[in-house]
């Protein structure tokens, strides 16, 4: 039943209609979507869930499809990605700060802002919605506090609030940016040092981040030809990758292609930077190849796939027993033996392997459209701790490597300390061969694509669509 508005109040005044607040006496209602995102972001709080692991789940668990789906979609991957944005409103609104409220009613307050600053949703609804979710979840208590703080949410849109908020850039740059991108200070900072000259590109970056990237799809070659794989999916061809294609909305793990392993979802810079070390020029032998850190097993798929028809092997080494499981699944069929071991030390035969992969572990700021919820929870220390494994098993690469053979080192992301440092500080026995001239599609025609250290490779999805894939070739001496 709808309310008649009350004297005195605008059409679209929040207060309007069934956004009831507290003593509203109907039994709240919560829509599924809301109710998925709300659950989501409890998920991600409280367990460390990955969104893009958890959203999948939930969808499931509450027979969402269609509509419904989609909107539980944008509102918790955006509620996550603009976390921090959300956060700087919502304390400017509030009479507490942030960190006494309840955890699941500051979600719901999140949610509503989002709603309110980056949707369409009429306001009262948004406010009402959130109203209803906070009380359906058994905290009918904050149902006035969350009515009366969304209401000052409201009084503004979002580029009010970032005018009103957000440092003046020539001020503080880097601050202006963070609240304007939703990013961290820090990883606007290390964007930033990435671009190098380019700093100006700066807030594109950023802003890509933000974008709702298409699914890619790799067909795997000898298993499904890509013209097969794009008139079975509706998809279109990858600018570069000859096995890539991009992917218009829709459940890729529903293609049959996909559920056959034909095919698999795999962002077409992981596709580039494995297929330059997989075709890099090499002398000698070219049968033994290694994958050094492999889980969840995407590039080995891809390698094991290459290596099927070119008549060589791949060991793939990975320290998680889950991981290493995903990739078996994965290579399910290949020319591909999966070891769980430490990439530092696997107990491999040294100096045997023709090219080796290094795709470490890295902070993954490259693929932060990917990833919603990463860009809050990575914290700068993170950094240090994965540059000594990095150079740790970069070590242990130049050690299993053959003189004359390849290591490709890889991060899917641009942080100089995860690049460069990394590089600058590698086995005296390594030596830089120019890969960016060796990406197959040449993305080089299109824009710059040249890493930070002459030779290496740094993709970009503000520049080439891509997540930002770093590639390092090393030809052991
Ligand atoms: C960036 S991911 C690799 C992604 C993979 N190449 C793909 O395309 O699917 C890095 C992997 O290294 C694994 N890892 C971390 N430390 C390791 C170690 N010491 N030895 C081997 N693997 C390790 C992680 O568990 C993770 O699965």
């Amino acid at each position: 039943m709808s309310h008649p508005p009350r004297r005195g109040r605008r059409p679209n005044d929040p207060r309007r209609g069934r956004a009831s607040g507290p003593s509203g006496g109907r039994p709240p209602q919560v829509d599924p979507a809301r109710q998925v995102a709300a659950e989501l972001l409890a998920a991600v709080r409280a367990d460390d869930a990955y969104a893009n692991l958890k959203l999948p789940e939930l969808l499931a668990a509450h027979g969402l499809s269609g509509r419904d789906a989609a909107l539980a979609t944008e509102l918790s991957y955006g509620t996550s990605r603009t976390k921090g944005q959300l956060d700087a409103i919502l304390s400017a609104c509030s009479t507490r700060p942030l960190d006494s409220i309840d955890p699941p009613v500051l979600d719901a307050l999140r949610l509503g802002a989002y709603q309110l600053l980056r949707t369409r949703i009429p306001p009262h609804a948004a406010v009402s919605a959130t109203v209803d979710l906070v009380r359906a979840g058994g905290r009918p208590g904050a149902a006035g506090f969350v009515n009366a703080l969304l209401r000052k949410v409201s009084a503004h849109d979002l580029d009010g609030w970032l005018a009103e908020l957000a440092p003046a850039s020539d001020d503080d740059p880097t601050g202006h940016l963070a609240l304007t991108t939703a990013h961290p200070s820090w990883i606007v900072d290390a964007i930033g040092d990435a671009l190098g000259p380019r700093r100006d590109e700066l807030a594109d970056a950023l802003a890509a981040d933000n974008q709702s990237p298409a699914v890619h799809l790799v067909a795997r070659p000898g298993r499904i030809a890509r013209d097969e794989l794009t008139a079975e999916s509706g998809g279109t061809p990858a600018r570069y990758s000859p096995y890539g294609l991009y992917l218009p909305a829709g459940n890729p793990g529903a293609l049959a292609a996909v559920a056959d392993g034909r095919a698999a979802v795999q962002d077409e810079g992981s596709q580039l930077v494995a297929l330059t070390l997989a075709e890099a020029p090499l002398d000698g032998s070219d049968e033994r190849w290694l994958d050094l850190a492999a889980g969840p097993g995407g590039k080995a798929g891809l390698l094991g796939a290459l290596a099927a028809r070119r008549g060589a092997t791949v060991d793939a080494v990975e320290i998680s027993p889950h991981r290493a499981d995903l990739v078996r699944r994965t290579v399910s069929g290949l020319p591909v033996t999966v070891h769980t071991a430490d990439g530092r030390d696997p107990g491999l035969p040294a100096g045997s392997y023709d090219r080796v992969l290094l795709d470490a572990p890295c902070t993954g700021l490259g693929a932060l459209r990917r990833r919603p919820e990463a860009r809050w929870r990575r914290q700068p220390a993170d950094v240090a701790e994965l540059t000594r494994l990095q150079r740790d098993l970069l070590q242990s690469a130049a050690g299993l490597v053959r003189p004359g053979g390849l290591i490709g080192y890889v991060t899917c992301s641009p942080h100089l300390v995860e690049t460069a440092a990394v590089l600058n500080r590698r086995p005296k026995d390594l030596e830089i061969v120019d890969a960016t001239e060796l990406v197959p599609g040449n993305p080089a025609a299109d824009a710059p694509l040249d890493g930070p250290v002459p030779g290496t490779v740094q993709l970009w999805p503000h520049r080439h669509g891509t997540d930002a894939m770093f590639l390092a070739l090393l030809r052991r001496s």
